[in-house]
């Protein structure tokens, strides 16, 4: 069985090992339990909807150029991974983190924010009642922070950011949107043309 101080170790070693950062995870997704995976899952597609891929392992990639990672951690109960994952997140190559936590005390994004900085955070509260827990942060320490479950815009958010850096991200949410917007006007079309009745039949 892995050990809070293996994940801790294995941080640590990744962190020291220098690895081509085109081969280490881009994004990093961390919640405070794997029963907040369902709400976290949102995050997860998006970035499959970008074309990222699934790293599993840290010393193997997958082909696609962006990645991402996901661990749980917990400031409350594994406080010491949580400071190991904020602290060596950089220089493990990761450039945006994305943290969802549940409950009213949903400490992990905030906290996380702190240790990490000045590697920007996703906050996504996982439920509506961990939402004022999470942004709110004292002036001088940021987080940038979604409504209650939204978890797949957290994902875009950490894209944009990235995408200041490379220009296909930049393309790919481009073509994200415009995508958005030719189904949002096909709906429109469709409700019209079909009526109301006519609209619900077809779907
Ligand atoms: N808010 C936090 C933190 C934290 O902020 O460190 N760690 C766990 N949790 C939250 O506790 C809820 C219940 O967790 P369990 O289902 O494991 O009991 C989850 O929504 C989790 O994010």
């Amino acid at each position: 069985m892995t050990t809070e101080h293996d994940l801790i170790d294995e941080l640590h070693e990744q962190a020291a090992a220098d690895t081509d950062p085109e081969t280490t995870p881009d994004v990093g997704i961390i919640m405070g339990s794997d029963s907040d995976l369902d709400v976290m899952s949102g995050a997860h597609e998006a970035l499959d909807t970008l074309g990222f891929g699934e790293q599993t392992d840290y010393h193997d990639a997958p082909d696609e150029r962006f990645t991402y990672e996901t661990y749980v951690v917990s400031a409350h109960r594994t406080p010491d991974l949580m400071y190991a994952y904020g602290e060596t997140a950089a220089d493990r190559g990761i450039e945006v983190i994305i943290a969802g936590a549940g409950g009213k005390s949903a400490d992990l994004p905030n906290m996380t924010a702190s240790i990490a900085y000045p590697l920007p955070v996703v906050g996504v509260p996982v439920q509506e009642k961990s939402v004022d827990s999470v942004i709110g942060m004292p002036t001088g320490a940021p987080i940038v922070a979604v409504d209650a479950g939204k978890s797949f815009n957290a994902a875009l958010s950490a894209v944009q950011m990235l995408a200041r850096g490379y220009d296909e991200l930049e393309d790919r949410l481009v073509e994200y949107h415009e995508d958005l917007v030719a189904d949002v006007a096909d709906t429109s079309a469709r409700l019209h043309d079909l009526g109301v009745s006519g609209f619900r039949d077809s779907v």
